[in-house]
This record gives C-alpha cells, sequence and structure tokens, in this order.
C-alpha cells in the first residue's frame, strides 16, 4: 500500500480499509477490551483467547491431578524445544535451532559469551550506543568476564575492525522504531571474520525475519511483545546447526546435559540446541506462549509486515497533521526501516500519553520526549489508529495534557 492521504475528518476511509483487510480475522483470536485502543502491543502483547483455557488446564489437571506424571505425560519436559520450534518457524530458523526458556537478559549473556568464544583471537564486541540498556550491560558483562573490549557503535555508520570478535544489535531501535539494515549489517560482520548476535525483541511477530538466509550466528527475543505470551513470558535463544557443536555457553545448567536424570558430577552438552538449555522450564508460563502461537496458524508474515507498514503510514500522515503542536514523527517514514511502531516526539509527550489513556488509548513514553505507538497488526484495525490520532488532535486542540493531574510523578514506574 502505497502512503495515505487520510483526513482527521475522513473514519470511513479507515472503515474501509478494514473492510478489506485480510488478516481482519485474527482479531478474533485476541481477548482485546472493549473501548480501548492498545498500542503498547510492543511493550506487553494482548491476550490471546486460548491462553486462559491453557494454562487453567495446565493448573486444574495436569499440576493438579497428573502431578508429577506430568512432565512425561503432558509434555512439560520437552516445552522448550517444543515453544523454540515454534518461535523459530516465525523468525526463518529451521527446527532444532531454537530453544524457548528464561529471560532475554540471560539468553543475551548465553549468545554473547558463546559468540565472543567463537572468535578467541580478537578483542572487541560491537553494540549499539542506542541499544536496550540490558543489551549495553550485559555486552559490558560479557566483555568485563573474558577480557573484552565493549564499543559503542552507530550501526547506521557501522565498521568492522580485524579486531571484532562480535557485533551485537537490535533489528529495530526501541526508542526510534529504526529498523537496521539486518541483511546489509551481517554481511559486513561476516566479511570483517565476527560473528553477528540479533535482539529480536521488537521484530519477532512483528516483520519477517530469515535467520538461516540471513547467516545469523545466534539470535535472541522475548516472546511476551509481539508474540504475545504474557507478562514475564520466557525468551528465547537461536542457535545455528553450525555452531551448536562448538558453541560454548556459559550457563551449563543440569537440564542442558546429555542424560540429565544421569545425574553425574561433570557436564557433557547435550546434542543440539538442547544444550542451551539451562534450569527447569517456567511450565505455566510456557504453557502461556504455546497456546498464545496458535494465533499464528494460517497467517502470513508478509501479510502482517505490509499491514503493519499500512497501520504506519495512516498513524505517520495524521501525526504529520498536528505538527503546528510541536508533534514531530521520529520514525523513518520510509517502510523498509521502519519496524512496527511510531514514535512521536513532543515536549509534554508524557503528559500526552496520560491524557491518551484517560481517553482510551493506550501507548507508551520513553524518556524524555517520546510517545510510543506500537502496531500489533493482528488485533489492530485501522479505525483504531484513527481513533487514537484523533483523540490525540483533540488533546491538543484543548490542551488536556496540561491538566495538573498528568503531570510526571518520577517515582512512578513508566511501563
Ligand atoms: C531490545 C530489547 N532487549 C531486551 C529487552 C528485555 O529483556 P528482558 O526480557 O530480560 O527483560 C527488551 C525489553 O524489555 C528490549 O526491548
Ligand atoms: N519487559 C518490560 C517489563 O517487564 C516492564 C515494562 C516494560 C517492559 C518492556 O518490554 C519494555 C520494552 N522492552 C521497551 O521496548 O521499552
Amino acid at each position: 500500500m502505497g502512503r495515505m492521504t487520510l483526513g482527521p475528518e475522513d473514519r470511513t476511509a479507515a472503515e474501509a480499509l478494514d473492510a478489506r483487510d485480510p488478516l481482519a480475522f485474527a482479531r478474533g483470536r485476541f481477548s482485546v477490551p472493549e473501548g480501548v485502543v492498545y498500542l503498547d502491543g510492543n511493550s506487553l502483547g494482548a491476550l490471546p483467547s486460548g491462553v486462559r483455557a491453557a494454562v487453567l488446564d495446565a493448573v486444574d489437571r495436569q499440576w493438579g491431578q497428573d502431578l508429577i506424571g506430568s512432565w512425561n505425560g503432558n509434555g512439560w519436559w520437552t516445552l522448550p524445544e517444543r515453544v523454540g520450534d515454534r518461535i523459530g518457524a516465525l523468525v526463518g530458523a529451521a527446527p532444532g535451532q531454537t530453544i524457548c526458556g528464561d529471560s532475554t537478559s540471560v539468553q543475551l549473556f548465553q549468545a554473547l559469551t558463546a559468540a565472543a568464544r567463537l572468535r578467541p583471537d580478537r578483542r572487541v564486541l560491537l553494540t549499539d550506543a542506542a541499544n536496550f540498556p540490558t543489551d549495553q550491560y550485559l555486552a559490558d558483562a560479557v566483555a568485563r568476564l573474558l577480557g573484552l573490549e565493549a564499543r559503542r557503535v552507530d550501526p547506521a555508520a557501522l565498521e568492522v575492525g580485524p579486531d571484532v570478535a562480535v557485533v551485537a544489535l537490535s533489528a529495530v531501535d526501541y526508542r526510534t522504531g529504526e529498523l537496521w539494515d539486518v541483511e546489509e549489517i551481517t554481511r559486513k560482520a561476516h566479511a570483517a571474520g565476527a560473528v553477528v548476535v540479533w535482539d529480536l525483541c521488537h521484530a519477532a511477530g512483528a516483520l519477517p525475519v530469515d535467520l538461516d538466509g540471513l547467516g545469523a550466528d545466534a539470535a535472541v527475543g522475548c516472546t511476551y511483545k509481539y508474540l504475545n505470551g504474557g507478562p514475564g513470558a520466557p525468551a528465547w535463544l537461536y542457535l545455528p546447526r553450525r555452531h551448536q557443536q562448538a558453541a560454548d555457553l556459559p550457563l551449563t545448567g543440569w537440564t542442558g546435559r546429555a542424560d540429565p536424570f544421569g545425574l553425574a558430577g561433570a557436564y557433557e552438552p547435550a546434542e543440539g540446541v538442547a544444550r542451551a538449555r539451562i534450569g527447569t522450564p517456567p511450565v505455566l508460563s510456557m504453557v502461556a506462549v504455546e497456546a498464545a502461537l496458535d494465533v499464528w496458524d494460517g497467517v502470513d508474515l508478509a501479510a502482517v509486515r505490509a499491514k503493519s507498514l499500512a497501520l504506519g503510514d495512516l498513524l505517520i500522515t495524521m501525526a504529520d497533521g498536528l505538527r503546528e503542536y510541536g508533534l514531530t514523527v521520529v520514525t523513518p517514514r520510509a517502510g523498509a526501516r521502519r519496524g512496527s511502531q511510531v514514535s512521536l516526539r513532543h515536549e509534554k509527550a508524557y503528559e500526552l500519553g496520560q491524557a491518551l489513556i484517560t481517553r482510551g488509548v493506550v501507548g507508551d513514553f520513553r524518556a524524555p520526549d517520546l510517545l510510543r505507538l506500537g502496531l500489533a497488526p493482528l488485533y489492530l484495525r485501522y479505525v483504531d489508529v484513527w481513533d487514537a490520532m484523533h483523540a490525540l488532535a483533540g488533546i491538543l486542540a484543548a490542551n488536556e495534557h496540561e491538566a495538573p493531574r498528568y503531570r510526571r510523578d518520577q517515582t512512578a514506574v513508566v511501563t
């Protein structure tokens, strides 16, 4: 779809786009609260309808009745590989290369350490100065542990010297929504002999990714954003087959050992990606993720991408109409450089976000001045974007956000 010319007066045009949306059916797979326009699926995805029954079954029948027999009888033990493969299918990973478990931060530690150990003669780890804090902290921590130097770079001007062991970046900038040229960066890093670790938190389920085709050396991501696995849902690690044998993973937990129930005193890695298992999987959370992944049945990621960009086009067009109020679009306009969110800059971004919540529109705020609006194409409609931007226009026009109750309380948790 090309650029839109939809004006704030034209809700019927948004309705027409919904009427011919090939993904319209997917909204029925979610429980989205009535009267809420949810633009925060890039932080916590909405609740897929099937999750409740799956978790209740895991609690009442599997845990309550079947008790410990559930590790085998209800497939608890194999959840990390099973769910991992289903996530892998959404990021271009053939089976046997993706494991689900722990947090993104833990998986970053695993991936960065193992990646650096693949290049023992090199001393530098590159990360993005604007990367999500946990990515930067863990790059520093791994560098300290292995005696490397963690260097901050701008992905747009990446240069990879002969001393670089690892290039570790997020595909999408969590603040601006900019999508980096993942193919070109991977190619550049490989040409210089480095390995590449991608953080796909803001890409998995938001746009097509082809990890195998890319030749990525490792990747991580969460499942609580566009994969809708729920609060605190476990993350995932992609470790391609070609590195599995050589990968020296730092967290050698007992469930990643060959024959874990042999209970031997010394570690020996399991075959394949199972070696990336660490401790006991968080069964209830992983059952939720597994059920959440059902929303992808029959969904074409190319259609998800097309709708994500079209929703973004609509949002950007309407935001451009609000320039007179000091609102600017910071997300790149070119579709190829956009993830699945649009970030708007305004000196009162926090207050605007709070006033929007009062009107039933939920986005989020990133300091110091960004209003971040996430676009999850499976459950968002064009009219939702229209209604959100219409509400924003009303707030700005009436100065609603200047009300004292919207002032930022510095002690509040900003989600
Ligand atoms: C790019 C990126 N990496 C990592 C994380 C979070 O890591 P964790 O799942 O360990 O909280 C986030 C968001 O929370 C993120 O946006
Ligand atoms: N993981 C989160 C959490 O536990 C609480 C609040 C927010 C988050 C997030 O996911 C933040 C998110 N990664 C971001 O892009 O800013």
